[in-house]
């Protein structure tokens, strides 16, 4: 029998699982709330790369309002979906249309962990929102980026692909239906290749790879290593993404 206990649909996580299935990666704009003026969004919507997919709201240290506003005006303008990437529970909003319910599966931090989650529950338990548990693991991209700085964990050395991978199995088998390999906003260098394509092999839910991707070669290499969706922030927000 079909559960009446659904807390809601799973139509984006569908959407990305189906699409990684036939080798059609996914492609998400991430809008950090603290840095978004209303008055420029129009021109942020039309300037959207048109591959596309997925437009991502977070931010290390954006407050309630912020990520409100950000996801309200994200949905007034642009029709594609809106999916929480929080770096608090804070920023949850029952207005977008996911949520990337992320554990911080390469540290330590119980806050970042179990707690931040728990302290979520109240408002999630009577939304419709969609929720995507998420292991979240944070690598090593050559800067001190702002999740170690809020989170208070160690990024994973990218010498040890062979523990990444570990850490992201270990992420599977405790049930997330994502894993995302995060090199930090702003880092220096994207997550390697060689890692990418390790992890990949090893996992079989949709893959996440993003921070300190800057050019159309970083994308393709990837894509082609075998995320399923890359993710791509400051290089937008800073006008320099060139694809
Ligand atoms: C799912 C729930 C309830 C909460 C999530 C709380 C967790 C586990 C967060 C993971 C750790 C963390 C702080 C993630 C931040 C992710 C994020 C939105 C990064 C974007 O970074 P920016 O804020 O753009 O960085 P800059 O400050 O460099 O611009
Ligand atoms: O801002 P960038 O470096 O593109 O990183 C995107 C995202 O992975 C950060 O959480
Ligand atoms: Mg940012």
């Amino acid at each position: 029998m079909i559960s009446n206990f659904t807390h809601s649909g799973s139509v984006i996580y569908s959407q990305i699982e189906q699409a990684a299935r036939l080798g059609q990666p996914c492609f998400a704009i991430l809008f950090d709330p603290e840095e978004l003026r209303v008055q420029d969004l129009e021109k942020h919507i039309e300037a959207l790369p048109d591959h596309t997919t997925h437009l991502f709201v977070g931010g290390s240290t954006a407050t309630a309002a912020q990520a409100q506003l950000a996801v309200r005006e994200l949905k007034k303008h642009s029709g594609l979906p809106v999916v929480l990437f929080p770096g608090d529970h804070n920023q949850i909003t029952a207005e977008a249309d996911a949520l990337l319910f992320l554990s911080l599966i390469s540290g330590e931090n119980p806050e970042y962990l179990i707690r931040q989650q728990i302290k979520s529950v109240d408002k999630l338990k009577n939304s419709a929102l969609e929720i995507i548990p998420t292991g979240y693991i944070l690598i090593d991209g050559g800067t001190e980026t702002a999740v170690q700085r809020v989170s208070k964990t160690q990024p994973l050395t990218q010498d040890d692909p062979d523990h990444i991978v570990a850490v992201a199995l270990a992420g599977q088998y405790s049930g997330k239906k994502l894993i995302y390999l995060e090199a930090g906003s702003g880092a220096k260098n994207p997550v390697s290749a060689e890692i990418i394509k390790a992890v990949k092999e090893a996992i079989h839910i949709p893959l996440i790879v993003g921070g300190g991707i800057r050019t159309r070669e970083q994308l393709e290499i990837a894509y082609e290593a075998g995320a399923d969706l890359v993710v791509v922030g400051t290089a937008f927000e800073n006008g320099n993404f060139r694809i």
